[in-house]
């Protein structure tokens, strides 16, 4: 079998899918994007076809390796996001080639079903109490909310007050009937993450999310010391390489890779098993899109501390199209009382509608960026 070309489209909200196309007609799907950059990403996975065309495509792990390491310079978010993204269609040629899903190509199922999370008051966390409501009735028990909004180096009294009676009310309003993880977004500095931790302990979140940039892994093992609430990162790591710092200095109980981002199946799966030796929890990272859903799914159902999976599903990023809107096998991605059960069909799972992609981004005219922040001297604030 020969890969034969790659077809990418950028599709609202802010995705792109990728297909590739093999000379025995098997084709298969992935989802390679950094959300704000998806035209970089798109040249890199177009840049990287060199590599791949007339290639056989159950090669993986050699693809893998020469998409890595052809380049002198590697990792990052963009290359890392386009190897991704092909690592996800490769899987699924391969699946669809043997018949089976990818998880039986991993070794098999370790669970029947996985817990999933949505998220809730958007990106400056208003409306909490209201959206829980909303969806514990569709059967959710554990959501994820930012934490602030602006927030300075230093910042005030009152601005640590507002973010945590936000959490207070929610202990208030549900009890311990729910769980909630807290993404501080990299909005928080090194010393008001100290403060905003020993003020949130009380409340006991399920987790706090990025509690600082990744720029400022350092201070994981510094923060991790001062609290008993677990701390989770990975969003911004993009490979083995990323995480293994983060696995010696220790700090991080949870990480979440995304596997649009850090190298796709291939890598993810490697990325489980290390976290695995460290006694780290797995929580794929995944506002995206259903290609990077049904990709994150495959590691989830082979992987023995995979523990919460996100899910895009109402996310306040899903303007213009929601998660299922380009797939026809919508029922295999039902969700009941928060758990979803392994994708049935061969390869990852999803059966993507192509002329509703080709169509949407045929229509698709405005690129979607995050905003820019500023604090109130003007200065640029985290988003
Ligand atoms: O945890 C999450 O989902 C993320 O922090 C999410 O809010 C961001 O990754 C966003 O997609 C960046 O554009
Ligand atoms: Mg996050």
């Amino acid at each position: 079998m020969k890969i034969t070309k790659l077809t990418t489209w950028r599709v609202p909200p802010r995705w792109m899918f990728l297909k590739i196309e093999t000379d025995e007609g098997i084709v298969g799907w992935g989802e390679p994007v950094i959300e704000g950059r998806a035209r970089t990403v798109e040249a890199a996975v177009h840049e990287l076809s060199g590599y791949l065309i007339g290639q056989d495509p159950r090669n993986i792990n050699d693809l893998w390796q020469m998409m890595y390491r052809a380049g002198f310079y590697r990792g990052g978010p963009i290359l890392m996001s386009a190897i991704a993204g092909i690592d996800q269609a490769l899987w699924d040629i391969k699946g669809k080639a043997l018949g089976v899903p990818v998880y039986e190509l991993l070794g098999g199922l370790v669970r029947e079903k996985m817990k999933t999370y949505s998220w809730v008051g958007g990106d400056r966390p208003a409306d909490v109490i209201a959206d829980i409501r909303r969806l514990r009735e569709a059967g959710f028990d554990t959501f994820k909310l930012n934490g602030t909004e602006e927030l300075g180096l230093l910042d005030s009294a009152a601005k640590v007050d507002d973010a945590v009676g936000r959490i207070a009310e929610i202990r208030a309003a549900f009890g311990n009937e729910i769980e909630f993880g807290i993404d501080f977004h990299g909005r928080v500095s090194a010393p008001m993450a100290r403060v905003l931790l020993r003020a949130l302990e009380p409340y006991r979140p399920l987790f706090v999310e990025e509690p600082v940039l990744p720029e400022q892994a350092e201070h994981y093992p510094l923060l991790a010391a001062q609290t008993a609430i677990p701390l989770a990162a990975g969003e911004r790591m993009y490979s083995r390489y990323d995480f293994k710092r983060v696995f010696a200095a220790g700090g991080i109980a949870i990480i979440q890779p995304d596997l649009s981002h850090a190298g796709g199946i291939s890598e993810c799966f490697r990325i489980a098993a290390m976290a695995e030796a460290h006694d780290v929890a797995l929580a794929p990272h995944c506002p995206l899109g259903p290609v990077a859903l049904a990709a994150c799914l495959q590691v989830d159902f082979v992987s023995h501390n995979a523990v919460l999976q996100e899910q895009s599903m109402g996310i306040h990023y899903n303007k213009d199209a929601e998660l299922l809107d380009y797939v026809k096998n919508r029922d295999d991605f039902r969700i009941e009382d928060g758990f979803i059960r392994p994708l049935p069909k061969p390869g990852l799972g999803v059966e993507v509608d192509e002329e509703r992609v080709i169509a949407a981004s045929a229509a698709h005219a405005q690129d979607w960026r995050n905003p820019v922040w500023r604090h109130a001297d003007g200065s640029v604030a985290e988003w």
